[in-house]
């Protein structure tokens, strides 16, 4: 079977300050210019395969090119080197958002995001319960309101039951988890259990060593935006963790 998510060679290079805007100059005779541009590589050389229904755990330090390689599976940043070839559709929970419009009621971001997921009208109605349900009491009573009057709690809860129940085969949830309180992070679990048992690739970054051993088999680990080590989850943590020792 053929990967669904195939990086070579992956590369995004960055502006460390915004500073000042690049000239129309710059542009055209990028790096002839004399003037040094101030830029760095926020993942280099990146390259892996995942094959259907795998659970990747993502590790590494703050800054280390962790959720730049998710938002290029999610195909929000385009690579400036390489490529990554996705099959299928993703779900990404990569922002504590979830991609909402502040502006919109909950209730219209649910139908708008589902809407862009392929979902139809009709689906999203027969799903809608569910979805709020699983966000709990105090997100459904709050679906009428603007969605950037939720406190963040409660953005994460509706993010998440919304992106767990579309039909995506590529999830991606980015250290969201964090912000539930513990019963809410059981849920989650139960569901994310479901999810991977249900087939679906699952890509999880998160600092949390329990929730890596949890859901993910396999571990690739950025530091400086090279991939380090891509192997069993257990193996990428001890490497990551001695290496963190060696640096403190
Ligand atoms: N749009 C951007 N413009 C400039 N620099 C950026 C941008 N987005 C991210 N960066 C930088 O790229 C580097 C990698 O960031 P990234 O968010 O991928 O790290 P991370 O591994 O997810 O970190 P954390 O564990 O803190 O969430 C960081 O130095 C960050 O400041």
């Amino acid at each position: 079977m053929k990967p669904v998510i195939e990086a070579r060679g992956l590369g995004v290079e960055f502006y460390r300050s915004r500073r000042r805007k690049r000239s129309l100059r710059e542009m055209v005779f990028k790096g002839h210019t004399g003037a040094p541009i101030d830029t760095f590589w926020a993942l280099k050389d990146v390259s892996f395969d995942v094959r259907p229904g795998e659970a990747v755990g993502i590790v590494g330090a703050n800054g280390g090119g962790k959720s730049t390689l998710l938002k290029m599976i999610a195909g929000v940043l385009i690579p400036d080197e390489g490529r990554v070839t996705v099959r299928g559709g993703v779900a990404p929970l990569i922002e504590l958002t979830g991609g909402f419009l502040g502006e919109l009621t909950a209730r219209d971001n649910v139908y708008l995001a589902a809407g862009l997921h392929g979902l139809r009208k009709r689906d999203i109605d027969e799903r809608y319960d569910e979805i709020v349900d699983f966000a709990g009491p105090q997100v459904a009573a709050a679906m009428d309101m603007p969605f950037r009057h939720f406190s963040s709690g409660m953005q994460v809860r509706l993010a998440f039951a919304l992106i767990t129940t579309l039909d995506e085969p590529i999830v991606l949830v980015d250290e969201v988890l964090a912000v539930g309180d513990r019963a809410f992070r059981e849920r989650c679990y139960v569901r994310m259990e479901n999810m991977l048992s249900g087939g679906r690739t699952l890509f999880l970054v998160s600092h949390s060593e329990g929730d890596l051993r949890r859901f993910a088999e396999r571990g690739l680990y950025l530091s400086s935006g090279s991939l380090i080590a891509d192997g069993p989850i257990d193996e990428v943590i001890s490497q990551y963790n001695a290496d963190a020792d060696a640096a403190s």
